[in-house]
């Protein structure tokens, strides 16, 4: 499998559950924005990676200097997440052939290891219907009655939390967001939408601490996270300081 991988970065989000003046990926992160760790993850694994941002059109925070990769353009992003990675979708169907692979990353996971990139994207090359980073569910899940009380215990067995990246051949993803878009149907990762096709992507067992910066409590802990691996070094090769 090609070692240039397409890379599509859904980055047009508004990051209104973070209440912060500015899109969190332009927030402070460990001395500089979330934005430029994420793609300095992506750059140290995949050095010859070809990256599709997705930024919102009205965007004024971004600055193409913030971009590490050769080979880049800017997507016009969506109102959904689907949206924004259906246009880089959109715009690689008329470009390239359905045996290329692509890798979909949030922007808002800065803290996904240089390892754990590299193994998915391996997993991708194995797997006709391509892979996701996972974790499995640790806490006990209760489903809610609507008036904030406990309905039901629901077994964690089986269950597992989807990470980003994932990963799959061009033509795959081409299929899943054209099947969404026939049914009408919100899928709000890319698994989900291959899923419908009636194929089954590969659980790749990811780190836990590859954290989707959300609320604001979790800029202090992806800074923690940063740090910790900086520190423990060893099994992350290539990590960037
Ligand atoms: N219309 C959108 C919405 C989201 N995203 C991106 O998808 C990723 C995951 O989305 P989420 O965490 O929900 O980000 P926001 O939409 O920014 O946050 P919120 O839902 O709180 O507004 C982020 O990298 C975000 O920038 C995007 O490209 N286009
Ligand atoms: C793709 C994703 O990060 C997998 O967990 C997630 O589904 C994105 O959801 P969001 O509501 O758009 O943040």
């Amino acid at each position: 499998m090609s070692l240039a991988p397409w890379l599509i970065v859904p980055a047009a989000g508004r990051g209104t559950r973070m209440r912060a003046d500015c899109p969190k990926q332009y927030l402070e992160l460990d001395g500089r924005p979330v934005l430029t760790h994420t793609l300095a993850r992506l750059h140290d694994a995949f050095p010859h990676g070809r990256l599709l941002l997705c930024l919102d059109p009205h965007d004024r925070w971004f600055d193409d200097a913030m971009v590490p990769f050769a080979d880049w353009r800017r997507i016009d992003g969506g109102a959904e997440r689907a949206d924004s990675v259906a246009a880089a979708v959109g715009w690689l169907g008329e470009r390239v052939g359905d045996d290329e692979p692509v890798l979909v990353h949030d922007l808002a996971r800065p803290c996904v290891t240089v390892e754990d990139l590299r193994r998915l994207y391996a997993a991708v090359a194995s797997n006709e219907a391509g892979a996701l980073l996972a974790t499995p569910v640790t806490d006990t899940l209760k489903h809610a009655d609507g008036a904030g009380r406990v309905a039901a215990t629901v077994p964690r067995d089986g269950l597992w939390r989807a990470l980003t990246p994932q990963g799959f051949r061009l033509g795959v993803l081409r299929a899943a967001f054209e099947r969404a878009r026939e049914q009408g149907v919100a899928m709000t990762d890319e698994a989900a939408g291959v899923e419908r096709l009636g194929l089954a992507p590969t659980l790749v067992e990811g780190r836990s601490d590859n954290l989707k910066i959300t609320h604001p409590e979790d800029l202090a802990l992806a800074a923690l996270i940063l740090r910790a691996q900086r520190e423990a070094k060893t099994p992350l090769q290539g990590v960037s300081p």
